[in-house]
């Protein structure tokens, strides 16, 4: 039996926590938050889950992996009790730009991952990455690839410099895919649509679109290529969206910025001794 001490159950800690109740067999779920109740609602119902406010009540208990879904300010306050209890395990952090030798410094422990997954968790498609810390046992690797397994697709990387651009990729992308499809929706009304007939079109069009290059061996070049008659609608479209500073320029741009922020969050959460 495992058990999981999810610190943080917002967002992330409630997905990835809803998704290992229901795929990990035998995993024991416990989960700190200031919020048990909003943090229980997001959780599935009837599954058995040991919530708290806080670790006043945790100062004797022991985990196989404490993961870290607070946002990287809330961790620099975490108590010295608090630290205590999440290291008697190995440690995963989802903390954009908190670096491995900043939670080693901070926590006191160097089996740690720092990983980056992504909203879709929600859903059981995450898309995550991680690094290791050389202190992370062989077992260790596996029960965090176990549990992001869980949530979707899983991938270590070799190198921790790569977890900026993967963190402007895919785990700030779906947040871009929405602004796409927000965009696209307003475009549909602007149109002459209803909001809900936009809604629907711009929902299933996206759905069908992910499944579609999901399933489909061909590149997402080709798949363009195959929705674009020759001298038809989408070729009209594609001009606007491929036009000089446009969609091509602004994806490179996009993705350099947030890279770029990952790089700034992590001179700020620079290391710290614990509070001991
Ligand atoms: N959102 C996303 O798509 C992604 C986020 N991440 C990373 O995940 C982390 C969490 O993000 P997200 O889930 O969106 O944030 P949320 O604010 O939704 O969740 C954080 C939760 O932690 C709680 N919390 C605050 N302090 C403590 C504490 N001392 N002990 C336990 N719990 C505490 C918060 O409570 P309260 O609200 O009351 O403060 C909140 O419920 C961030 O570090 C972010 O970089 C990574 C990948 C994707
Ligand atoms: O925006 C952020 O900083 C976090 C990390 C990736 C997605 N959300």
């Amino acid at each position: 039996m495992r058990r999981f001490l999810f610190v943080g159950c917002g967002n992330m800690g409630g997905a990835i926590a809803s998704a290992a109740m229901r795929a990990i067999p035998h995993a024991r779920i416990t989960v700190v938050d200031p919020s048990p109740e909003r943090a229980k609602a997001l959780l599935p119902a009837g599954m058995a889950v040991e919530t708290h406010p806080d670790f006043a009540k945790l100062g004797e208990a022991r985990f196989d992996l404490g993961i870290l879904c607070v946002k990287p300010q809330q961790f620099a306050e975490l108590s010295p009790l608090a630290i205590s209890v999440i290291r008697s395990g190995a440690i995963a952090s989802i903390m954009a730009g908190v670096t491995l030798d900043a939670l080693a410094a901070r926590l006191g422990s160097e089996r740690i991952a720092r990983t980056m997954p992504n909203l879709p968790a929600l859903v059981g498609q995450a898309m995550t990455v991680g690094v290791a810390a050389d202190g992370l046992t062989q077992a260790d690797r596996r029960m965090v690839a176990t549990l992001f397994e869980a949530v979707g697709q899983f991938r270590w990387l070799s190198d921790e410099t790569l977890i900026d651009a993967a963190t402007a990729v895919a785990g700030s992308g779906p947040g871009y895919i929405f602004a796409f499809a927000q965009y696209m929706m307003e475009a549909a009304v602007a149109s002459g649509m209803d909001a809900a007939l936009a809604d629907l079109l711009v929902r299933q069009t996206f759905r069908g679109a992910a499944e579609l290059m999901h399933a489909d061996p061909r590149t997402a070049e080709e798949l363009k290529k195959a929705v674009t008659s020759k001298a038809g609608t989408t070729e009209a479209g594609l001009a606007v969206f491929e036009a000089e500073g446009a969609l091509p320029e602004l994806c490179l741009k996009a993705v350099a910025a947030a890279a770029q922020r990952a790089r700034e969050l992590s001179r700020t959460a620079a290391p710290e001794s614990p509070r001991q």
